[in-house]
């Protein structure tokens, strides 16, 4: 038995790497000596072969929905885990709008906060939607996957899958054709950017490119809507931010990628047609909101009654957000959908100008960060253990304050909840999904 281990050696690197999966009684070459010449075995063995040559060169051509299905899942680590057998079957359905007028919108980011409001807003209108999420872990994926059976209750099919799985997103669009993408997914949050640097590359630079690589070579190009960010102002100190101030400053690495993501967007819309519009997002806020997020952590660390750190500037001046209740935002991710115009290329070739906007969707209104403590003090009625600290250089920036003029004009966006309303809506949220279920907030 021995002596027929050299014969066979360049067979092992076929043997799984990790242990216990190797069943080595079933297909151990060392069984192999067992088996004998038989006349009958080898005529059906010739059949066999010349079946599946007859099949492989009467199927139809790639493209078709058997050929798709092969690649989506052997070619992709990240998506084969949790992608089954009928994903066309579920995308074409989930991705179905009631009437003939509505779009078909492929949601990146769906499971996050942002995303799953916007997909069940499109939905409940009767637009049809596919999700695409890669449920890392950067927060609790626990309230991932809350927010997933959510949308699965609304009919929304949401893949497990990254946007840099280039041939996933391939096949996706080829077998969907989606009038409009909503681009959602990202590695968020300021701070984290001083940690994790390579994920912000990864999602918001290389992850964009890959989406706009698919959506470009798409026969019929989708318009494509993204969320860019109120930090891409960075060291602005002109007040409120207007869409037409300089952005060339970021202050931190978050914001530079989501700079580069506006220059990525208009290289594609000029050279591709791509009809992309860009929104600039103020510190959005509510319910199912990202735990990572001040408003979200202090609430859980004052009913904790552990200290809470405030930020304020040199001699103590105020820092600020224009803090924006996410159902107003939802209203502007529509809207910029809704007047979103063709894009005009084709399979990679540019056929004429196509649309390039960016908006800012705020809320015009900034609060400092000691008013949001107070109202959450008031709405959870314990006293925060507040300690003033100054703001660290980690990408923080002391004011921001939107100019929505251009949105409000050309969108019809009109922010309407105050901090104090939209909160008291988190709180109720907050304590219903950690109270009665017992989770613990990250
Ligand atoms: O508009 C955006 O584009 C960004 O908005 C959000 O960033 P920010 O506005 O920085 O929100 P957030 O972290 O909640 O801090 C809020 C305030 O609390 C202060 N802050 C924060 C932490 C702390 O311990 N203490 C404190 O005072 C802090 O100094 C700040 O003044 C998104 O996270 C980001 O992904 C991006 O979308």
């Amino acid at each position: 038995m021995t002596q027929l281990k050299p014969i066979f050696s360049h067979l092992d690197p076929i043997i799984p790497s990790s242990p216990g999966k190797f069943k080595p009684d079933k297909f151990s070459v060392y069984s192999f000596h067992r088996l004998r010449f038989h006349p009958r075995l080898a005529l059906w063995s010739i059949l066999s072969v010349i079946f599946i040559l007859l099949f492989f060169c009467f199927s139809p051509p790639d493209g078709t929905a058997s050929a798709k299905r092969r690649s989506l899942r052997t070619t992709s680590y990240t998506s084969r885990e949790r992608l089954d057998g009928n994903w066309e079957v579920k995308a074409r359905k989930s991705s179905r709008p009631r009437s003939k007028t509505g779009f078909s919108v492929l949601v990146t980011g769906a499971a996050g906060f942002i995303g799953t409001h916007v997909s069940i807003a499109l939905k409940r209108r009767g637009d049809g939607i596919v999700g695409l999420d890669n449920f890392n872990n950067y927060y609790d994926t626990g309230l991932k996957n809350a927010r997933k059976a959510l949308l699965d209750r609304a009919g929304v099919y949401v893949f497990e899958a990254d946007i840099n799985d280039a041939v996933l997103l391939r096949n996706l669009i080829e077998t969907v054709h989606f009038t409009h993408v909503m681009h959602l997914a990202a590695q968020a949050g300021v701070r984290y950017a001083m940690q994790n640097p390579n994920s912000y590359i990864h999602s918001n630079v290389n992850g964009f490119v890959s989406l706009l690589e698919a959506c470009k070579n798409a026969t019929l190009q989708p318009r494509i809507v993204w969320a860019s960010s109120s930090s891409v102002y960075g060291l602005n100190s002109k007040v409120p931010f207007s869409e037409k101030d300089r952005t060339d400053q970021p202050a931190s690495l978050y914001a530079a990628t989501k700079k580069a993501g506006e220059e990525i967007a208009h290289t594609y819309n000029h050279i591709y047609g791509l009809s992309i519009t860009g929104l600039r997002f103020f510190t959005v806020y509510g319910p199912w909101g990202r735990p990572d997020m001040a408003y979200f952590f202090f609430t859980k660390d004052i009913l904790k009654g552990k200290e809470i750190k405030i930020f304020e500037g040199a001699d103590h001046a105020t820092v600020a957000r224009d803090f924006t209740y996410v159902d107003d935002v939802v209203k502007g991710c529509l809207a910029a959908l809704d007047t979103a115009k063709k894009s005009t290329g084709n399979g990679g070739k540019k056929k004429g100008a196509a649309q390039f906007r960016i908006y800012n969707l705020g809320n015009t209104s900034p609060v400092p960060v000691v008013k949001l403590v107070d109202i959450l003090e008031k709405l959870l009625k314990v006293k925060a253990k507040k300690k003033m600290l100054p703001i660290p250089r980690n990408g923080d920036v002391l004011y921001t304050h939107a100019n929505i003029s251009l949105a409000r004009e050309e969108l019809g966006y009109k922010p309407t909840t105050d901090l104090e309303t939209g909160l008291k809506k988190f709180v109720k949220w907050y304590l219903r999904y950690y109270g009665s279920k017992k989770k613990s907030a990250w």
